[in-house]
């Protein structure tokens, strides 16, 4: 079990290395392991996640501490990732620093959230009515991680989601890697989109929803 969801978790961290989503060493990426006790795979503090190795991720338990010895930091915000194993039956959560998930999150950071409707690519959010509305919450970047984590929790509910961290990044969960980087892919494609929008019609941005 633990050596798949290693691997399952390595191949998800390949896909997003290639769409260079790691700039600086930013990104975190947790897989679930067990339930009782909750064991879950994260990524190794400060490292470059666009390389592949055997010290890339390490096994920890439900307060993010070390499951085992080792010289090895679990990522400073391996505190996020418990709340959501915490809070939902989610396997895979992804946390990624892009330039469009940080200037989306500083244009709507003052409302709060970003909306998105009338957008095929909502229903990657099980959002499939013809007026179905998706609202991604944008929380404050604390720079204490456990004053962060308890505004993130706070956003945290059911088992796939996204909650943007203002000028920081997006951390999305889903039941499985699959589901979590679909989530992932579908928001930044949401935020190039509207990004782009906004450059032709400017007075979009005043819309409400
Ligand atoms: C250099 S990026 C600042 C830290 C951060 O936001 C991040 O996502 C990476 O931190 P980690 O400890 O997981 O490497
Ligand atoms: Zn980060």
């Amino acid at each position: 079990m633990l050596r798949e969801r290693w691997t399952e978790l390595a191949d998800v961290k390949d896909e997003l290395a290639k769409r260079d989503w790691f700039m600086g060493t930013s990104g975190n990426l947790a897989i679930k392991v067990s339930d009782h006790p909750l064991r879950f795979l994260v990524t190794a503090s400060g490292k470059d996640k666009r390389k592949r190795t055997a010290e890339d991720f390490l096994l920890v338990d439900e307060f993010g501490r070390a499951v085992e010895e080792t010289h090895l930091k679990p990522s400073a915000e391996t505190l996020l990732h418990v709340e959501i194993y915490r809070k939902t039956n989610a396997g895979c959560s992804l946390h990624v620093h892009t330039i469009d998930n940080n200037v989306i999150s500083e244009v709507y950071g003052d409302n709060g959230e970003v909306t998105f409707k009338g957008q095929e690519l909502i229903k990657a959010f099980d959002k499939w009515e013809e007026e179905a509305v998706l609202k991604i919450p944008i929380i404050r970047n604390y720079a204490h991680i456990p004053t962060l984590a308890h505004a993130f929790s706070e956003q945290v509910s059911g088992d796939t989601g996204a909650v943007l961290i203002r000028n920081h990044g997006i951390t999305v969960w889903g039941r499985n890697a699959f589901e979590a980087k679909k989530i992932l892919e579908a928001s930044e494609f949401l935020f190039r989109y509207q990004l782009r929008l906004l450059e032709h019609k400017p007075y979009q941005l005043f819309k409400v929803v």
